[in-house]
């Protein structure tokens, strides 16, 4: 059976820019990436994404500015793990992006976003992202370069779609 493990995941967008990330250490390192990391036990899944985008390049959103776009899952053959993360986007928030220990964070337009330095099921759902669609996505991963294979789709609505699984 699989564990299953909550994250965040936030992108900030301004105009014809998104903010991404570089980030430094741990998983996913040397990856351009939105900010986000693990849910902890005494928040919600709205201020953990906050808390760690404002840890993590120091910009401050309020949760409730927050749009949940898309949810994503992860799994690795041969790991019992099944990464669940939650994406979100704004465009409303406050302070310029600042490098911490974790990412060193860069404006890039939404023409030039740098898919060979990502994780390689970016490339597949940020088309999604960008057009303001909300979706679903699933990858299973060898290792953590290659997709064996993946769905995605999709969504009207996010509560719905929430409201249909059962233990989410
Ligand atoms: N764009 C993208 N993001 C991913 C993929 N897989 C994946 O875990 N992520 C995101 C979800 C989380 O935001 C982040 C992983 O969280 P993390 O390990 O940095 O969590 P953390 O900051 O709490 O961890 P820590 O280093 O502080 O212990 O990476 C992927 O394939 N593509």
């Amino acid at each position: 059976m699989l564990v299953k493990k909550l994250f965040t995941l936030v992108f900030i967008n301004n105009e014809d820019q998104i903010l991404l990330g570089l980030k430094k250490r741990g998983f996913g390192v040397k990856k351009w990436n939105g900010f986000g990391g693990k849910v902890e036990p005494n928040e919600t899944i709205l201020e953990a994404a906050a808390r760690e985008l404002n840890e993590e390049c120091c910009v401050s959103v309020r949760p409730s500015d927050l749009k949940n776009i898309a949810h994503l899952e992860f799994t690795f053959e041969g790991q019992p793990t099944l990464m669940d993360v939650r994406v979100f986007s704004t465009n409303v928030f406050e302070g310029n992006p600042k490098e911490t220990e974790e990412m060193l964070p860069k404006w890039f337009k939404n023409t030039e976003v740098p898919f060979d330095d990502m994780w390689p099921d970016d490339r597949i759902w940020f088309p999604y992202m960008l057009q303001g669609k909300k979706f679903f996505g699933k990858f299973h991963y060898e290792g953590f370069d290659k997709i064996l294979n993946y769905k995605i789709e999709e969504i009207d609505c996010m509560k719905t779609f929430y409201a249909g699984r059962k233990s989410t």
